[in-house]
């Protein structure tokens, strides 16, 4: 990062504090207390955290999720401090503006793969956000990049006519993490990318973020207990415990030296797998 730090950096998430609205019965949540992290524009960052520590709030929020659908759960709304992606504050956005903030960001959530169009195929449920863009895009420059994607996530141009219920799980998912990169973000934002992906094929998400790195300007903010792939993708972790930042660093040296006990539990379910493994 350069001393202004402005263009060099993909997220500033400045001391953000972000509340669900409570409902007719419940009180609004306070999902996130001061939160800071950047991610530089070249950066992969990861999160790691328990069961309602706030990871996917925060994905939400960088991602520019902050208007639910009508009828669904309430979006996350920013109460305290800011988050900038991609020069823009979310803090107030109004909707025209998000919408040409997520034009360039790619949001994975974690059910990304359980809600992919059950009546398309695979090949028009990759297709489909460049369709949503462009009705007239080149069919055979849109069959080119459906292919080339497919190919990134390691899975058979066999599958280009399936449906997805006649995938597997981890095949749904990589569906799903082609589908989000497809329009070629400058940022992705993923919840839990390898989730349900078979052990010998998850190696293909960390090719993809490595071979998009050497493709120009991409960072991510990647939600993930894979440690694996923390270490193949990530320069730094921050960990998060009840909506509060409790480290932030290399994995390696969250896990050599965890200052909190989430990271201390973390550290030693690691080396007890490495030690059953050797
Ligand atoms: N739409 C919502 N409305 C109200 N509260 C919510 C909503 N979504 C999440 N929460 C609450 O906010 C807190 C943080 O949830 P969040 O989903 O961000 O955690 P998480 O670390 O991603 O958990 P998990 O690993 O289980 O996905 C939790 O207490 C959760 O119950």
């Amino acid at each position: 990062m350069t001393a202004s730090g402005a263009e060099t950096t993909a997220v500033r998430v400045d001391d953000l504090a972000v509340e669900y609205p409570g409902r007719r019965l419940s009180a609004p949540h306070r999902a996130l207390h001061g939160v800071d992290v950047v991610v530089g524009d070249d950066e992969v960052v990861g999160i790691v955290g328990e069961s309602g520590s706030g990871k996917s709030t925060l994905a939400r929020v960088i991602a520019g999720d902050l208007v639910a659908p009508k009828g669904a759960d309430p979006a996350p709304v920013i109460v305290g401090g800011d988050a900038t992606v991609l020069g823009h504050r979310l803090r107030g956005i109004r909707r025209r503006e998000l919408t040409s903030l997520t034009f360039n960001v790619a949001y994975l959530p974690q059910d990304a793969a359980s809600r992919l169009a059950p009546e398309l195929t695979v090949a028009e449920v990759i297709a489909q956000p460049i369709l949503e863009r462009d009705r007239l895009y080149n069919r055979k420059a849109l069959g080119l990049r459906v292919a080339t994607m497919l190919d990134a996530v390691e899975l058979p141009l066999a599958v280009f006519e399936k449906y997805p219920f006649e995938l597997s799980s981890g095949q749904r998912q990589r569906v799903a993490v082609a589908r989000s990169l497809v329009l070629g973000p400058k940022l992705w934002v993923a919840d839990e990318p390898t989730a349900g992906i078979d052990v010998t094929v998850r190696g293909a998400i960390s090719h993809l973020i490595a071979r998009l790195h050497e493709e120009g300007s991409f960072a991510a903010v990647l939600i993930s207990h894979d440690l694996s792939l923390l270490r193949r993708s990530t320069s730094r972790v921050a960990a998060l415990h009840d909506g509060r930042i409790v480290g932030l660093g290399p994995i390696d040296d969250l896990l050599a030296h965890p200052e909190h006990p989430f990271l201390a539990g973390l550290s030693h379910a690691n080396s007890t797998v490495s030690s059953d493994a050797g």
